[in-house]
């Protein structure tokens, strides 16, 4: 759905996007991750044809951009920068504006685009009132209402979360992946670690420009041949465990062991009361300070 190859955007010495190849496949719910400033702007600005590449490819649904983004955006929904809207008027008003600028259809196919795009994104009952009176997070859902006008096969969307509060986040993943469920494969930019965890299925990560990493989240979430196990009895359990205990921390014990199904048999076999056990596995966070090194604790910075 979106491959760069070696793509680099220079502004006078800063190079803001390094060399990356990116490969975003269809179906994917797709994080671009990276702390403020790495480039990810950048970036999603030159897959729309908005900023053009110093050097390196772009192709998006299979054609070459810049050269023929134009038979690209009418299949992509996008939202960068936050959504621009005018304030004095209603949300299903600046909607009819920003579809009167695109090709298709009459009135009636237009009206009832915009209203199936309004109720998609949970503001069908507050379509007449100034936008100048929405919250921010109804702001960006009207901004997202804008991007799925076309029924776009590929959303792109920069830092879609910018300034939302907790419930307008929740509000916006669910979304997200309910039009994923339905075919839509999706593309953001988040600084948020916790964001990109709880939403996509695959993940990109940047560094000063740089992409350091590009995997499916389950493959980098793998477990990691650890066992943690919550008992009432940690000394009984330790004699058991003989040689395989890597730490205990009160009656929370740390064990070298690949299988909770047959450790859970032997423990409660041996008299070993077991109140949760779970294997280990390794959190985005760690990935991505593995990834970056150090200076990479400025990801997740609100
Ligand atoms: N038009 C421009 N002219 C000069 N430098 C720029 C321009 N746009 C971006 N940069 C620089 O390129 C680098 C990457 O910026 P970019 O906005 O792409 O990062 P970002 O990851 O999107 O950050 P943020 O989340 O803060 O928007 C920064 O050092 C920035 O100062």
């Amino acid at each position: 759905m979106i491959v760069t190859h070696a793509l680099t955007k220079r502004f006078g010495a800063t190079v803001a996007v390094d060399a990356v190849d990116l490969h975003v496949r269809e179906g994917d719910r797709y994080g671009f991750l990276g702390p403020n400033g790495s480039g990810k702007t950048t970036l999603v600005r030159m897959l729309l044809g908005l900023v053009y590449a110093t050097s390196g490819e772009i192709e998006v649904l299979g054609r070459p951009v810049p050269k023929r983004v134009a038979e690209v955006l009418p299949q992509v929904g996008a939202l960068v920068e936050g959504p621009g809207a005018y304030g004095h008027l209603s949300g299903r008003r600046n909607l009819a504006l920003f579809d009167a600028a695109g090709r298709g259809g009459g009135r009636r196919t237009r009206a009832r685009r915009i209203g199936e795009a309004l109720e998609r994104v949970g503001l069908a009952n507050v379509d007449q009132r100034p936008v100048k009176a929405y919250s921010l997070g109804m702001r960006q859902r009207l901004g997202l209402a804008g991007a799925l006008l076309r029924r776009p096969r590929l959303l792109i969307l920069d830092e879609p979360t910018n300034g939302l509060d907790p419930q307008g986040i929740k509000e916006i993943r669910e979304l997200l992946i309910e039009l994923n469920c339905d075919g839509t494969t999706v593309f953001l930019s988040s600084h948020l670690l916790g964001e990109i965890e709880q939403l996509c299925t695959r993940v990109g990560i940047v560094d000063r420009g740089r992409l350091v990493l590009e995997d499916d989240l389950a493959a980098l979430r793998a477990a990691t041949g650890r066992i943690l196990l919550g008992t009432p009895d940690p000394a009984a359990a330790a004699a058991v465990l003989d040689g395989q205990l890597e730490s205990r921390d009160g009656e929370r014990l740390v064990i070298r062991h690949d299988d909770p199904a047959a450790l859970n048999a032997r423990l409660v076999g041996a008299g070993v009361r077991v109140r949760s056990i779970e294997a280990e596995r390794r959190t985005l966070e760690q990935v991505v300070l593995e990834a970056t090194g150090p200076g990479s604790d400025r990801f997740g910075e609100p």
